[in-house]
C-alpha cells in the first residue's frame, strides 16, 4: 500500500486577493481577445493552422482566442511547466509533446504570459526542429521588465504587464486562482 503524500500547505488565494490590484477586468480582455482574434485571421488568409496551446495557463485564453478565430483551426497542445505552482520560474519541464506532425504547418502558439520567455522559445525551437514552416506567438499578456531572453517575442499580444507577479485568467497564484475572471497583480 502506498503512503499517502500530505498535501503542500499553500499561502491563501485570499490573502493575495485583499492585496492585489485587478489590472484588466474579463469584459476588456474579452475585447482584446476579439481583437487578436481578428488580426489572425488576417494573417492566416484561410490557411488552416496548427492551434497549439501551452498548458495548463493558457487553457482560458485558448478558449476564448479560438472563439474569436473565424479561420478553420486543427488543435493540439504541448504542456511544458517551468514555475510548477511557484512564483520563480527554474528548468523546463516537459510533460506533453504536440501530436499532429507540424511539417510544413503554420502553428499558432498560444500562450498566456510572455514574461522571462523561456517555455515559449523552447516550445518555438521544439516546433521548427519538428519542421513547422512558420510559428506565430500569441500572448494574452507580456511583461515589461529586461529580463527577456534573446530571440523571442509575441507577434500577437493582448495587453502589457508592469514587473508583478499576476494571476487570473488561466495564471495561477500556487496552483489557485486561474478561473478568476480577470488579470490580478500582487503588490
Ligand atoms: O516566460 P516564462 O518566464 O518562461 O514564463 C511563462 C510561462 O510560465 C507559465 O507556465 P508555468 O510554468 O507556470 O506552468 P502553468 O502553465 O501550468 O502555470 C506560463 O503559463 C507560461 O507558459
Ligand atoms: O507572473 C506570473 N504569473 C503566473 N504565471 C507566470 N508565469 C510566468 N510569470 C507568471
Amino acid at each position: 500500500m502506498t503512503t499517502p503524500v500530505a498535501p503542500t500547505p499553500m499561502p491563501p488565494l485570499s490573502a493575495a486577493l485583499a492585496s492585489a490590484d485587478l489590472l484588466f477586468d474579463r469584459a476588456t480582455l474579452e475585447g482584446v481577445i476579439a481583437d487578436l482574434g481578428r488580426r489572425i485571421d488576417a494573417a492566416l488568409d484561410g490557411e488552416r493552422a496548427v492551434f497549439l496551446t501551452v498548458m495548463n495557463g493558457a487553457l482560458i485564453f485558448a478558449g476564448h482566442l479560438a472563439l474569436a478565430i473565424r479561420t478553420d483551426l486543427e488543435f493540439d497542445y504541448v504542456h511544458a511547466t517551468r514555475y510548477r505552482g511557484a512564483t520563480s520560474g527554474s528548468e523546463l519541464h516537459w510533460l506533453r509533446e504536440p501530436l499532429v506532425p507540424l511539417e510544413g504547418r503554420t502553428v499558432l502558439l498560444v500562450d498566456d504570459i510572455l514574461d522571462e520567455g523561456h517555455t515559449l522559445k523552447a516550445v518555438r525551437d521544439d516546433c521548427v526542429r519538428r519542421g513547422a514552416k512558420r510559428v506565430l506567438i500569441v500572448s494574452l499578456c507580456t511583461k515589461q521588465h529586461d529580463r527577456l531572453v534573446d530571440g523571442i517575442g509575441a507577434d500577437f499580444n493582448g495587453v502589457e504587464l508592469p514587473d508583478r507577479y499576476v494571476f487570473g485568467f488561466g495564471m495561477d497564484y500556487h496552483e489557485q486562482g486561474r478561473n478568476l475572471p480577470g488579470i490580478y497583480a500582487l503588490k
